[in-house]
């Protein structure tokens, strides 16, 4: 449930507002090695040097476990608030209403986990053991010891990360990098931060002039990818290079890709974090699964020197992973530029 005072909902209102559809590039990651391969990884390239963001089919996740994982997901948010209160948390565990800590407010209840390189949800992450079971709850039984969600949750964020290491080596590729590995192991190391957030969006209450509401706030993701799937519902939109905002257009079988801060620093800004935001104008529930993938907190980033050209300039000062989240998380407001900081 989110509950927001008057205020709170006059605060996060926007103007109805229909934006154009988004043209979203396709790139098939099931392509055969040879001339087709090739031509994907150039499409890869070229989507994230125009937008920062793509969909891609031939992902090998079986949607039948995505299915499963988005149906728990839902049967978790439709339980008493006190129970999912009991798995609550900051940064980490479910929340409502506020992201972050410096003071953004979304028509959005969350979970937000850490996952390690093999996909387990690490019970020191959130309140796992407390995380309440979905299916007991559902048939009114307490005494079912499993926890569907959490399994669920596992499976899933173990294949969307091979899935996230497939595209970083396609984007090798594409991009002329050795070894094929070279962005993706950021991604794959067994320390890397990787974090799993399930959103759920409320049908948007009754408003007074038809107005909007933010569900989740323009901003950037901090990470070097994320993988982005919803349940069919529309809400999610992108921002073009000009600024203009686009919408969208949901697809339950692809998953969507989002450059974040990190691959734009690795790439020297060849390719830009794509803006974006949700809005809720849906009478349907969405709920959403992200996958974000981040290397390592001490994991130096610079641009590669691959990508750099002879005598290239370095667009960014070198920092570490950590030294870049902890200043993400001091306070900072969802639209804040935060590379901004790191510029040489
Ligand atoms: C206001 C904030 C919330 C956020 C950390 C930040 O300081 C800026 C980026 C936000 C974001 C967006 C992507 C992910 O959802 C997230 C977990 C992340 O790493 O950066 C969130 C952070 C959050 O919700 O705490
Ligand atoms: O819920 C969505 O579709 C997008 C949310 C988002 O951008 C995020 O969690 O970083
Ligand atoms: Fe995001």
């Amino acid at each position: 449930m989110v509950v927001l005072a008057k205020a709170e909902l006059e605060q996060i209102a926007l103007p109805a507002a229909q934006p154009p559809l988004a043209h979203v590039r396709a790139v098939d990651l099931s392509a055969a090695p040879g001339a087709a391969r090739a031509a994907a990884a150039r499409a890869l390239v070229s989507a994230c040097e125009e937008q920062g963001f793509f969909r891609v089919t031939g992902h090998g996740v079986p949607l039948e476990l995505v299915r499963a994982v988005e149906a728990a997901a839902a049967g978790f948010f439709a339980l008493p608030q006190a129970e999912k209160e009991a798995g609550a948390g900051r940064p980490v565990g479910y929340a409502s209403k506020r992201i972050g800590t410096g003071g953004d407010l979304g028509w959005i209840e969350y979970l937000l986990l850490s996952v390690t390189s093999a996909g387990a949800l690490p019970a020191a992450s959130f309140a796992a053991s407390t995380l309440p079971c979905a299916a007991a709850a559902a048939d009114g039984s307490r005494s079912e010891p499993s926890c569907p969600l959490r399994e669920l949750l596992e499976e899933y964020a173990a294949a969307v990360r091979r899935m996230a290491c497939g595209v970083l080596e396609l984007m090798a590729e594409g991009l002329g990098l050795g070894p094929a590995d070279a962005i993706s192991r950021l991604v794959a190391d067994a320390d890397s931060d990787n974090m799993l957030r399930v959103n759920h969006y409320p049908p948007r209450p009754e408003l007074q002039h038809g107005s909007l509401l933010t569900g989740f706030g323009e901003h950037t993701d901090p990470q070097i990818i994320s993988v982005l799937r919803s349940n069919g519902t529309s809400g999610l939109e992108i921002a073009a290079r000009d600024g203009a905002w686009a919408s969208v257009p949901p697809d339950a079988d692809s998953f969507f890709i989002n450059v974040g801060d990190a691959l734009q620093v690795l790439t020297n800004g060849r390719f830009r974090s794509v803006k974006h935001r949700v809005v809720v104008s849906s009478e349907r529930s969405r709920v959403s699964m992200i996958f974000f993938g981040g290397p390592p907190p001490g994991q130096r980033l610079a641009p590669l020197r691959q990508l750099m050209g002879d005598g290239g300039r370095s667009r960014y000062r070198e920092f570490t992973w950590k030294e870049y989240k902890s200043s993400t998380h001091r306070g900072s407001r969802l639209v804040d530029d935060r590379l901004c900081r790191f510029e040489n």
